[in-house]
């Protein structure tokens, strides 16, 4: 199944918090983070160990590392960037690639305006991390970035997703395993995910609809 909803009730708690009408741009962003902390645990748990011996206090020990483990972690801008520092709280080696990609408001066809991916992609697990998949255009985009760059195991952490994103994501990409808090009903006829958060990416940069420049 690629796409995997997580069912531990500290992520069932929080995202249910974020769903509350008039929650603050502080703890939209709070909550954000510690999800993102927790479907990090969760995408990172087939990462192999390597037994390592070490000096401890009582003499010589052998524990269990994770090692030789190159990753990259891909916020698709701007609302990813909500997610980073919790899934480098958790992976604080990763490398971080860039995808700036905005959904146009009237086909919901993802634009791209900006992309820094870095080196080796090859020899990387890529997380991609959005906190929305709604059509999923945006994550089938970024996935196949990467892929084209060489990348061979691409990994997303989304907050919701509508079962149509799940069903274009699993149809476009299904060697990509996304890790989501929450399957929700539908789209609305806007594209946006019901009964979902809104928008996200105005809730963690404080923005709206009609902000203008
Ligand atoms: O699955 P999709 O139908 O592609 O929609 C999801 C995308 O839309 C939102 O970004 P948006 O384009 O609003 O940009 P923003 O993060 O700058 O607000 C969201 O953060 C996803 O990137
Ligand atoms: O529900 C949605 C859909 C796309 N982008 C969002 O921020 N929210
Ligand atoms: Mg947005």
């Amino acid at each position: 199944m690629p796409v995997i909803q997580i069912t531990h009730p500290l992520v069932r708690h929080k995202i249910g918090l974020l769903r509350e009408a008039g929650i603050t741009t502080r703890d939209f962003r709070a909550i954000t983070q510690e999800l993102a902390r927790l479907l990090a645990y969760e995408a990172t748990a087939d990462f192999p160990l390597q037994p390592v011996t070490l000096q401890c206090w009582s003499g010589p020990v052998q524990v269990e590392q994770i090692q030789g483990r190159k990753v990259t972690v891909v916020p698709i801008l701007r609302a990813g960037l909500g997610m980073l520092d919790g899934v480098l709280d958790i992976v604080p080696g990763a490398k971080v690639s860039v995808v700036g990609l905005s959904r146009n408001h009237e086909t919901l066809q993802p634009e791209r305006y900006f992309e820094k991916f870095v080196g080796h992609l090859e020899q990387r697990t890529a997380i991609i991390i959005d906190p929305m998949l709604a059509t999923a255009g945006s994550m089938i985009a970024t996935a196949q970035l990467l892929k084209d760059r060489g990348c061979t195991d691409v990994r997303a952490l989304v907050l919701v997703a509508a079962p149509e994103g799940v069903a274009a994501l699993q149809a476009a990409h299904p060697d990509v395993r996304c890790w989501t808090a929450a399957i929700d009903s539908h789209l609305d006829a806007n594209g946006y995910i019901i009964p979902g958060l809104g928008d996200a990416g105005d809730k963690l940069f404080g923005t709206k609809h009609d902000d203008t420049v």
